[in-house]
Parts: C-alpha cells; structure tokens; sequence
C-alpha cells in the first residue's frame, strides 16, 4: 500500500461532544490515533502558555495549518515504521486545516460528533480535567473561541455525523458501526 492510499479519518466536535470516546474505540480497531489537542498541550508545555494561548500564538507564528502538518509529520513517520493502513485524526478544527489534510491523504474522510451545550458542559464538569472549564461562562467562551477558528463549516460539511445525547453504550454502538462500515467500504 501506497501512504496516499491510507484511509484517514478526521474527528470533529466541540468540546465535551464525544471525540476522546470514538478514539480510544478506534484504537481497539488497530487504528492508530493521532490527537490534535495533544500537539497544541506539547507545544503549549514548551511554549510555557496555557492552551488558548499557545494554539493562537502557534497559527500567529507558523500559520494556521501548523497543527494539521505536524500531525502529517506524525502520521508519516509513524506509516514509514509501521505501515497501518487506516489512522484517526482527533480534533480536527477548520476547514483550512480539512484541505490541508485531503491534499496529503486522498482518502481523507470526516466524521463530526455533535452534542448540545447543556450536555456537552455537565460532562466536562463531571469528566473535570484541568483544562475544562468549571462555569458557564468560560466553557461559552472556549466553544466561540473554536467556532472562530470555523469548526462549524467542518462539522456542517462532514460525511457523517453522529448525535451524542444518548447513553454512553448507544453512542459506542454507533461508533462502532461506523468504524466498521467505513473500515470495509472503498474509498
Ligand atoms: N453519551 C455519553 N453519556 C455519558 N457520558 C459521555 C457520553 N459521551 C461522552 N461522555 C463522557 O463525556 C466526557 C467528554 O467526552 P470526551 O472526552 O470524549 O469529549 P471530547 O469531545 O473529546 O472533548 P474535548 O475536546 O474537550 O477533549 C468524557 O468523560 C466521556 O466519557
């Protein structure tokens, strides 16, 4: 197999929609996942700034698509040593970044995740990871903070969406149903 006969498949949702759930199902599948916001947490701990900073001050300084093209880089090196045939970007974030990956991987494919804020604000705060935010107000903030990077012509333009306002085990089955079809199916 050729790298730019690869499947790859981006993930998309705002904050708290489900995202981390469908990685670490996707791994369960072989597929090797590569996280967006774990670049932007390496790159923000060399930098010294906190997230929000660090993702703004990183497309100020090596363009808006710099997050995209590191995970390139990692999906490249890692096919080079490994050869996975199928790989699953999560947190894809704008449409700039969704051509930036489509120019690197024909087969390029997205998958968004939706959930409404009521439900998307309860799970951070249960899940309460040092980034999540504990008011309102703040987790608002974040959500318009990546709208404005145009995560919403990302999810209204993806090839499947899956709507994650059920119970955990109903969203997995979904997941898993996708992941098969999509695993099986010609690109
Ligand atoms: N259908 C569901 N029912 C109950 N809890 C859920 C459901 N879907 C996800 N969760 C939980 O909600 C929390 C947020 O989900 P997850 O971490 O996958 O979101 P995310 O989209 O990756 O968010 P972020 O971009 O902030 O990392 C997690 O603790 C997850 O286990």
């Amino acid at each position: 197999m050729k790298l730019r006969d690869i499947k790859v498949i981006g993930v998309v949702g705002l904050p708290g929609a489900g995202k981390g759930v469908v990685s670490h199902i996707a791994e369960d599948y072989g597929i090797k996942v590569v996280r967006m916001g774990d670049v932007i947490r390496e790159e923000a701990k060399k930098m010294n700034e906190s997230l929000g900073t660090a993702s703004i001050k990183l497309r100020e300084k090596y363009g808006k698509n710099v997050v995209a093209e590191i995970c390139i880089e990692k999906i490249k090196e890692h096919y080079s040593r490994h050869g996975n045939g199928v790989y699953l970007v999560e947190g894809v974030r704008s449409p700039a970044e969704v051509k930036t990956f489509k120019k690197h991987f024909p087969k390029f494919r997205l998958l968004s995740i939706f959930a409404t804020p009521k439900t998307r604000f309860k799970r951070l705060k249960k899940r309460n990871r040092a980034d999540d935010a504990d008011k309102f107000s703040k987790f608002e903030k974040r959500d318009k903070r990546e709208l404005e990077f145009g995560i919403g012509s990302v999810i209204a333009t993806s090839d499947y969406m899956i709507v994650n306002e059920g119970p955990l085990w109903k969203f997995r089955e979904h997941v898993k149903k996708i992941l098969e079809k999509w695993l099986d199916d010609e690109w």
